[in-house]
């Protein structure tokens, strides 16, 4: 069985020279659970009181030695911390007897004649009163070294905002001495703007069991420090306050806050600081009903510079473009923002503008700036930048789409030919949307069979016999219908798609050229078009090699078609190129000629075997001098270098007559035949002597 809970007993000193009176008392005391210990003279009180220490003491006033004022005086000097109630028994209505006691330190007193069972609870009840009163007192010394403990400053409010308590905290930047504050109202010693906020949140907590809290700056002696007061209601409609000084914590918090904001190669904002800047002016623009642009730069030659000379040099390069863009928008744009988004992208928030002008003229001079040389750990470079601009509210309404937008209008002023600067028009979305899906149904066009090619004959122009055909591809778009090279080939280039349908063509065109020898038992020369980045990948020679042995087709029936500006681009890998296609046995000539650099030195170096004429010169033939000269000189100095010379786009009998005067060697165009599917050309190479069918 559990033991029965027995409450802590109290001892009652009672000190009375009445025995009689004392065994009353004892025997009351005894009836409500208390101990005792009794005392006959005031003397014996005291030395009783001092050897066994009792909780409460029931003291008559008239005794020998000592009467009972005098042993209470004496009860309290001996008493430590802990004020042991002493209730006095006093003579009936001895009105100047309790006054005594209580200047005497008395607790209670209880008159003659005694009412003894009132007596027992009364006693009872200052024991509990004086137990509340010493657990109360051990709790505020509690408090108050807790708040000795904390650095924190710690404030009363009364709930109309007059500070009834203020001790200052430990830190030396303590925002206020307890003598600027107590009994003042909290407007006279807190600057306006924040005693307001104190008093908002003064009565938030007054009506919330939660704790709020301010925070706020305060200069003192010319140094700010920056405060955070923790506010909570009382149940006396007070409020008690910790004010705590958080200057570190913000030093530490801005700089966290840098190091996320802040991109660290140009020290300049990053691409979060900058939609959050955006997103500001945004909403100040809109308030205010102002307009503002974003402008969106990107170098042009960026990657080949970071590839070619190293990411050091790189980011040496994106350093000098900050600094440049800081002074390029300095002068009287104070208020723009400079931030990097990343890689060689940057972005200009010009807040305020009037006319659309502004925005151009600022894109003008940053343009003008990046084309000034730089000079890079000794190299001396030239860069020039795309700009594309979008304005609010014109363009958009929200951060996202304006910075979308201005980005599309930079990628247009790439496309424009680099080193431009373009205004964002809700066109160019249309035109990207249109391109994105053109190049989604391109990845498809293969596997869907979507792709065939044409064949163009290309005649010896003495005989007009037809010696070879050149491939031309086309699209069959199951939505758009037939779509022809000029428009997806450079879509394919970009994407990188031309490689695997360049491969598809080379092997298709080999085919049917093997297909024809068979048919026709002479040998037909197949002309296929190279693009730029067939060209360039490394993989071609291979390719090449496998369709032809894959196909079976003599190299020397196959040649490959490359512009000019193909050739140009990198004359060293162009020779290796070449020496492997060489090698294979291929031949090479060189289309639209006359439109690039028309620079026959280099293709001597590079070995061609032909020079096709640009249709350009022969479309105005006969009558347009000028390109019948032209047209006379490049077909002497082909010769002159040995190389045989083909006429594009011949079209007309006179054209055809000219050019075998001038002693052109072959030609194509719609006159002797128009690019046709392999079933046409099968017949027209059937026909006697497979003579152009026009001719
Ligand atoms: N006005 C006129 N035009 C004539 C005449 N004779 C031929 N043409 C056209 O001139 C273009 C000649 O091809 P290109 O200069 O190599 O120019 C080609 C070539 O650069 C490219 N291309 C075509 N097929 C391929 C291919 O399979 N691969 C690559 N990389 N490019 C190709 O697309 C360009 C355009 O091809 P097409 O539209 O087929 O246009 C062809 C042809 O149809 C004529 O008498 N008058």
């Amino acid at each position: 069985m559990a033991a029965l809970y027995s409450p802590k007993r109290g001892t009652v000193l009672v000190a009375d020279d009445d025995p009689v009176m004392r065994l009353l008392m004892l025997e009351m005391l005894a009836q409500v659970g208390l101990d005792a210990v009794e005392a006959s003279d005031g003397r014996a009180a005291v030395a009783s009181f001092r050897d066994n220490a009792p909780d409460l003491v029931l003291l008559d006033v008239d005794m020998p030695l000592l009467d009972g004022f005098s042993v209470c005086r004496a009860i309290r000097k001996l008493e430590g911390p802990s004020h042991v109630p002493v209730i006095m028994v006093t003579g009936g209505d001895d009105l100047e007897a309790v006054t005594q006691a209580y200047e005497a330190g008395a607790t209670d007193f209880v008159s003659k004649p005694i009412n003894w069972p009132i007596l027992g609870h009364r006693v009872l009840y200052v024991l509990r009163a004086s137990d509340a009163i010493s657990r109360l007192r051990i709790a505020d010394a509690h408090n108050r070294a807790v708040l000795a403990a904390i650095p924190d400053t710690f404030f009363r409010l009364s709930a109309d905002g007059y500070y009834l308590d203020y001790e200052e905290g430990h830190e030396p930047s303590t925002d206020f001495a307890s003598r600027e504050c107590v009994g003042r109202h909290i407007r006279d010693v807190l600057p306006p703007q924040i005693a307001m906020r104190m008093l908002d949140q003064l009565s938030a907590v007054l009506h919330s069991a939660s704790v709020h809290s301010v925070d706020y700056e305060l200069t003192r002696e010319g140094v700010s420090h920056h405060f955070e007061a923790r506010l909570v209601g009382t149940a006396s409609g007070e409020v008690l306050g910790l004010v705590r000084d958080i200057s570190e914590r913000k030093r530490a918090e801005e700089q966290i806050r840098k190091l996320a904001y802040c991109d660290s190669l140009t020290g300049i904002p990053n691409r979060q600081a900058f939609l959050e800047t955006l997103e500001n002016e945004l909403e100040r623009s809109r308030r205010e009903q102002r307009k503002f642009a974003i402008l969106f730069m990107d170098l042009d030659s960026f990657k080949r510079i970071n590839d070619t000379l190293g990411h050091n040099v790189g980011d040496l390069l994106l350093q000098i473009v900050t600094e440049r863009l800081r002074e390029t928008i300095r002068p009287g744009d104070h208020l723009c923002s400079l931030a990097r988004l990343g890689g060689d992208e940057f972005t200009i928030l010009l807040p305020d503008i009037e006319r659309v002008d502004d925005a151009l003229a600022v894109a003008h001079r940053v343009k003008d700036a990046m084309r000034r040389p730089f000079n890079l750990d000794g190299h001396e470079i030239f860069v020039t930048a795309s700009i594309g601009i979008s304005l609010y509210p014109e363009d958009g309404e929200d951060c996202t789409s304006l910075l979308k937008f201005a980005d599309t209008a930079m990628y247009h002023a790439k496309n424009c030919g680099k080193n431009n600067a373009k205004l964002y028009s809700s066109s160019l979305t249309m035109q990207i949307m249109s391109h994105i899906k053109l190049e989604v149904g391109l990845r498809k066009a293969l596997q869907n069979n979507e792709l065939y090619l044409l064949y163009q004959p290309q005649v010896d122009v003495p005989t007009t016999r037809i010696v070879g055909v050149e491939a031309l591809i086309r699209w069959r778009h199951p939505e758009h219908g037939i779509i022809p090279p000029t428009e997806f080939i450079p879509l394919a280039e970009e994407t990188g798609l031309i490689v695997p349908i360049g491969e598809w063509v080379l092997r298709t065109a080999c085919h049917q050229a093997c297909a024809w020898k068979r048919e026709c038992e002479r040998p037909i020369r197949m002309a296929v078009n190279l693009s730029a980045r067939q060209f360039k990948d490394e993989n071609l020679a291979q390719i090449v090699l496998a369709v032809l042995h894959d196909t079976g087709l003599d190299p020397s029936l196959l040649e490959l078609e490359l512009t000019e500006g193909t050739l140009m681009d990198n004359a060293l890998a162009t020779l290796a190129t070449l020496e492997q296609l060489r090698g294979i046995g291929v031949f090479l000539s060189i289309d639209d000629f006359g439109t690039g650099y028309s620079s026959m030195s280099y293709l001597k170096r590079f070995d061609v075997r032909a020079l096709k004429i640009d249709k350009s010169f022969i479309s105005g033939l006969p009558q347009d001098s000028e390109n019948a000269a032209i047209t006379r000189a490049i077909i002497a100095m082909a010769h002159g270098l040995k190389m045989i010379v083909v006429a594009e786009g011949v079209e007309t009998r006179e054209q055809l007559d000219l050019l075998k005067h001038y002693g052109c060697d072959m030609a194509q165009g719609y006159l002797l035949g128009r690019p046709a599917p392999q079933d046409a050309i099968s017949q027209m190479l059937a026909c006697a002597g497979s003579s152009a069918a026009a001719v």
